[in-house]
This record gives structure tokens, C-alpha cells and sequence, in this order.
């Protein structure tokens, strides 16, 4: 008898275990400091081969003002003060959002083109989120690193909060979430680095230009 609860037992640990998403699916993580240009060349690449585009902080600022949410007062402070908002959360959104995307593509039978492609942007921000989420949800197939200098991050942030009504998009908060990203993001790319999955972008150039460099790399990866 204990072998057999013992089995149960072990099937159960097992099937908590498995991941959301099977290998089918295309996960892309998208990083770079704040401000490099993740979001304008995410939405290039969803035009190029159809991804879905999951922005992390777009999704945290959803729940912030989601009506009855019990995170909003949370995410709100965590993105003014430019630090990480529990993991737990943000996985849990993202992995809500692939779910809701993937039944939305599901019109037929088989598996269409661009189909389970997802970019997930602005995510992981911490070693500890990039392991929940591969644990839980699926593993990352690569990253895209936007990187360019702080110089050129600061002027398109402080450009982009003239129109962007985002409560961090100004000078106090940009310098926190520089330190965040140096402490705190930064060994992720690395840690990706060293599995060899980082494909590296210089951002620093013109969208245009961005743009070509990604759009190729990408269908280099997809091919
Ligand atoms: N290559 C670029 N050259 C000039 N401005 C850019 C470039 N890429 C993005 N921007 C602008 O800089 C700001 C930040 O870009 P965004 O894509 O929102 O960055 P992120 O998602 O990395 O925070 C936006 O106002 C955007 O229009
Ligand atoms: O996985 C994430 C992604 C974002 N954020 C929070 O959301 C803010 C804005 O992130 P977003 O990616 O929207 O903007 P970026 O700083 O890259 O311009 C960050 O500073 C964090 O406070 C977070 O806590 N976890």
C-alpha cells in the first residue's frame, strides 16, 4: 500500500510539474534596459510573423487598475519606484494571457503559422522569475537583448513621458529602474548568455535600422 501512495503521490508531484505550455509553443523573452525599445520592435515583429506580443508591464498596469484587484496598490508602488513586483503575480498574469491568446488562435484543428508564438516583453526582470516561469509555464526558446547606453535610454524615456501619462517615465523613477535593471536584470541576460540563447541587438541606431537587424535575426531563428 505505501508504494502505491507513494506512486500517487509521485504522479501527483509530477503532474503539478508540467509546464502550461508544450513545446510547440515559441517563447521569446525580450530585454533590455528601460526604454531600449523593446515594445516599438515587438510591435515590428508581430507584423513580420504574427507573434503575440505580452508585454510584462503592460499586464501589471492592467491589474493595477483592474476593478477589485488586490495587486493594485502593490504594482503601483513597485513601478514608481522602479523595483520588481512579486513574481508570483506576473507569472500568473502572463501565463493567463498565453492562455487566453492560444484559445483565441485555435480556429481549427491543426497548428496555423505563427501559432503559439509569443514574445514576452520586459520579462524575466530576476533569476528567480526566468526559473518560475520555465518551471511553470515553458521554456524559453531565446532572448532578444535590446541593448544600447543609458544616455540614449534616458532621452527616449523622458520623450516618451511627455505623451506616455506612465508614472515612472520621469527622471527620480528612470534612475532606480536603471539600478534595478543593473542589479537585478542584467544576470539574467548573462545567465542566458551562458546557455547560449541571447541574440544581441545594438538599439542604439535608427527604428528602421532596429528593425532590419531583429526582423532577420528573428527569421534566422524561426527558419
Ligand atoms: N531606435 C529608436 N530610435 C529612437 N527612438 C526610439 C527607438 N526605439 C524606440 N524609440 C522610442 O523610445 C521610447 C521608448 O521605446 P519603447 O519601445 O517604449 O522602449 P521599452 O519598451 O524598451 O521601454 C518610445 O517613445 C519609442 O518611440
Ligand atoms: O516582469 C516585470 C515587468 C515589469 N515590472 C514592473 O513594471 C515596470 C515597467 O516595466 P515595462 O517593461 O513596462 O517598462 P520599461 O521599464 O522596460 O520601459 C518595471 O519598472 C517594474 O516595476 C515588473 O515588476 N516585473
Amino acid at each position: 500500500m505505501p508504494a502505491i501512495i507513494n506512486n500517487i503521490a509521485d504522479a501527483l508531484h509530477l503532474q503539478s510539474q508540467t509546464r502550461a505550455f508544450d513545446s510547440k509553443v515559441t517563447v521569446i523573452f525580450v530585454l533590455g534596459g528601460p526604454g531600449a525599445g523593446k515594445g516599438t520592435q515587438c510591435a515590428r515583429l508581430v507584423e513580420d510573423f504574427g507573434f503575440c506580443h505580452l508585454s510584462a508591464g503592460d499586464l501589471l498596469r492592467a491589474e493595477q487598475h483592474r476593478e477589485g484587484s488586490e495587486y493594485g496598490q502593490l504594482i503601483q508602488t513597485c513601478i514608481k519606484e522602479g523595483s520588481i513586483v512579486p513574481m508570483e503575480v506576473t507569472v500568473k498574469l502572463l501565463e493567463n494571457a498565453m492562455k487566453v491568446a492560444l484559445q483565441e488562435q485555435r480556429s481549427g484543428d491543426g497548428w496555423t503559422d505563427g501559432q503559439g508564438r509569443f514574445l514576452i516583453d520586459g520579462f524575466p526582470r530576476k533569476l528567480d522569475q526566468a526559473e518560475k516561469f520555465e518551471h511553470d509555464v515553458g521554456k524559453a526558446t531565446a532572448v532578444l537583448f535590446f541593448s544600447t547606453t543609458e544616455e540614449v535610454m534616458l532621452e527616449r524615456l523622458l520623450e516618451r513621458g511627455k505623451t506616455s501619462g506612465r508614472e515612472d517615465d520621469n527622471v527620480e523613477s528612470i534612475k532606480k529602474r536603471f539600478n534595478t535593471y543593473k542589479e537585478q536584470s542584467m544576470p539574467v541576460i548573462e545567465n542566458y548568455e551562458k546557455l547560449g540563447k541571447v541574440i544581441e541587438i545594438d538599439s542604439s541606431f535608427s527604428i528602421e535600422k532596429v528593425h532590419q537587424q531583429t526582423k532577420s535575426a528573428v527569421a534566422n531563428l524561426l527558419s
